[in-house]
């Protein structure tokens, strides 16, 4: 019996539920334990007269009149009845659940949770508890159509009783008293069953050290790796030929791309592998230093492969680099999921082989069936899309392979420390001559009249604009919908005089790439879009951004979208349409049309990200953890990354008794590093 034993040991987990279990991210009984609550409902009983109005209560009293149930609408229905506490007597109203009036007995005890309104002296019910609990707090936790939150809450309970007294002591001792942190068995019970916030606080703040610790104790890990192997892939490159690349450029390089590239053509030639980060904001011209890169691996007679996160980018960067490289002797292929078989057949024996010097793809890159020739380099466009074991398979496909990973989106200097703390970095901090600042402007969506006047103005002049939708609901179906009533809405606004083209993620992977290249060739003038184009897409005669709902993103993904436009010497415009409800909202659109500064705009995209803002999450650049938040929690994040440091700078570790546990652990949870 041990925790890493897969969840499928526990009574009432089938293979079904297991992958749907699988989805949560829950594969091991470990897994499952280190599963935690978003919230607690305090179920302690309280005194009516002492609870403010708003609050959320237990309230324990008799039941005084018989309840009844009304039906109104499809499937509503409301239950009353009057509850009794010292004397009181108190309306109680349960919205929906018809089904317990079978649970109340006229002149029986009950404990009702739920809403109490001060004002009318009464209770909104949302929980009927029959027995008496005393003090207690009950778990609430992520839970999904398929995975009921009674159901997680049984499993977590019974891998609890099964597996408590197999829970091993991971951190060391030393760690436990300097910080005075809990067990891991103590951290683990009062999280699930605390009985006071002030347990399950506690308890939250190892449960966030642990989090912090074990990604610090990885990433120095892989760090140490890097540095004792001096069996890099050297490459050789041919000065005489990479000069002749630069040459035949449309542009020369600016100062900043001159001299990251100066820095990693001497990491490729050194004997230690290259682990280096590019960070450069939008259009600040990442894609020519990493084709540069490449080109002086092939021209050492060794093979470079680039990684986008998307099947459309991959297409692009394929399409771009053959252009580049057209007047030379190197072969480039094209390998995403959506390949073809025959294709694919065709194409890995010429891998093996080094027949193909540049291969561009998706994760299809680094799957078993894919043989390299002679991998010298490895470049990972937006590194922010991977994790970190993405990053170490890439690595792996080949010996020493150097890798290069980019990044659009900055992440603030003393996250990205801890973050990307195995990488160097190199910056691009000067845009290509010439470029001027995208003017944004934020308007409501009263005034997309006006929005529409301008954006035929532009294209009156020849120019072209993106229409961008985004993802409001989960469902992919929806979000087509909304992007197709829009596209049907431009056709009707500007066609015939106008062409308006279509491309959103239900549509094949050919469509989006002829969608892609026809407007790229101007064959039409606006295109509607889901956000599938948030990344990495050039269009230099685009100068128009239109974005509706634009509340819906994050700030970072925002500043992406915008990106798209203004990567030409002409001005360019950005139209945020959005009428936010928060506060919180509003400041961040005045924000995106103050600032094009990116670095600044991820401080705050962090900052004023809200709770369940998902899409600002995914887009910070910063992988995502459990419980703890690399902003709010960065002293935790500091003491726990300074912690592994110290660790991990003994050769001998593992071998020390009181890290023998933690060194398991670590080896047993590398998974929960891929995202
Ligand atoms: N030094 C330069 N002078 C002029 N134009 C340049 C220069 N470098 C790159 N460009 C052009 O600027 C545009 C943006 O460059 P590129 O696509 O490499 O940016 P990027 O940093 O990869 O952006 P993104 O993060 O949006 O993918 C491209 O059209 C490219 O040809």
């Amino acid at each position: 019996m041990e925790l890493n034993d897969p969840v499928t040991v526990l009574s009432g987990v089938g293979e079904k539920k297991s992958v749907t279990l699988n989805k949560l991210g829950i594969n091991t009984v470990n897994d499952l334990l280190t599963y935690f609550p978003w919230r607690y409902d305090d179920l302690s009983v309280k005194d009516p007269q002492t609870t403010e109005s708003g609050q959320k209560v237990t309230i324990r009293g008799v039941v005084a009149t018989e309840p009844t149930v009304n039906f109104f609408g499809r499937k509503k229905s409301r239950l009353r009845f009057l509850l009794k506490v010292d004397g009181q007597t108190y309306p109680v109203t349960f919205f929906n659940q018809p089904w317990l009036k079978k649970q109340l007995e006229l002149n029986h005890e009950v404990s009702v949770y739920g809403t109490f309104d001060a004002a009318r002296q009464q209770i909104n019910g949302m929980k009927l508890i029959k027995q008496e609990l005393g003090s207690s707090f009950d778990s609430i936790y992520p839970a999904t159509k398929e995975v009921k939150q009674n159901t997680i809450k049984k499993l977590v309970k019974t891998a609890f009783d099964e597996y408590e007294s197999v829970i091993p002591e991971v951190l060391p001792e030393s760690l436990i008293q300097k910080y005075r942190l809990e067990s891991f068995h103590d951290m683990i019970k009062n999280v699930h069953f605390p009985k006071s916030p002030k347990d399950a606080d506690k308890a939250f703040r190892t449960a966030k050290f642990m989090e912090f610790f074990f990604f610090s104790m990885r990433i120095q890990q892989l760090k140490k790796m890097h540095r004792q192997e001096n069996d890099a892939s050297v490459v050789q490159y041919d000065d005489q030929l990479l000069t002749k690349f630069s040459q035949k450029l449309p542009f020369s390089l600016t100062d900043s791309q001159q001299k990251v590239t100066d820095e990693i053509l001497k990491d490729l030639n050194s004997p230690y592998p290259m682990n280096r980060l590019l960070q450069g904001d939008v259009g600040s011209g990442k894609t020519v230093v990493a084709a540069i890169s490449m080109f002086a691996t092939v021209t050492s007679g060794k093979q470079a492969v680039i990684m986008a996160p998307t099947e459309i980018l991959a297409e692009q960067h394929a399409e771009n680099l053959a252009n580049m490289f057209s007047d030379f002797d190197v072969n480039i292929a094209l390998l995403t999921g959506a390949t073809s078989a025959q294709a694919r057949r065709a194409m890995l024996p010429n891998i093996e082989n080094g027949e193909i010097n540049i291969i561009v793809g998706t994760h299809a890159l680094f799957q078993d069936s894919v043989h390299y020739h002679d991998l010298g380099l490895a470049v990972i466009d937006e590194q922010h899309r991977f994790g970190v074991n993405q990053r170490q398979a890439m690595r792996e496909k080949g010996e020493g392979t150097n890798v290069l990973a980019m990044t659009a989106t900055p992440i603030p200097r003393t996250l990205a420390i801890t973050m990307y703390g195995d990488m160097d970095v190199s910056i691009i901090n000067q845009m290509p001559n010439g470029r001027k600042p995208v003017k944004t402007t934020w308007i409501s969506a009263t005034k997309t009249k006006s929005a529409l006047a301008f954006l035929k103005k532009q294209l009156l002049a020849g120019k072209q604009a993106y229409v961008v939708t985004p993802l409001i609901e989960e469902s992919e179906a929806v979000d087509m919908k909304n992007a197709v009533a829009i596209y049907e809405r431009f056709q009707a606004i500007f066609e015939p005089e106008f062409k308006v083209g279509l491309l959103h993620g239900r549509m094949t992977n050919d469509e989006k790439n002829t969608a892609m290249t026809d407007f790229a060739s101007n064959k039409f003038s606006v295109l509607v879009a889901t956000t599938v184009i948030e990344v990495g897409v050039d269009v230099k005669n685009a100068n128009v951004m239109l974005i509706f709902d634009a509340d819906h993103f994050g700030l970072s993904q925002l500043h992406q979208l915008r990106g798209r436009v203004g990567r030409s010497s002409e001005q360019a415009y950005c139209v945020l349409i959005a009428d936010p409800k928060t506060e919180n909202g509003r400041k961040r659109m005045e924000i995106v049309a103050e600032s094009s500064d990116g670095f600044y705009l991820s401080q705050k995209d962090l900052e004023l990200r809200g709770q369940g803002d998902i899409t600002g999450k995914q887009q910070s650049g910063v992988p995502d953890f459990k419980v703890a938040d690399p902003v709010e929690d960065l002293n935790i994040l500091n003491v726990a990354n300074q912690e592994a440091q110290r660790i991990t700078s003994e050769s001998d570790w593992k071998r020390k008794p009181e890290n023998v546990q933690l060194a398991k652990y670590l080896k047993m949870n590398q998974h929960i590093f891929t995202d």
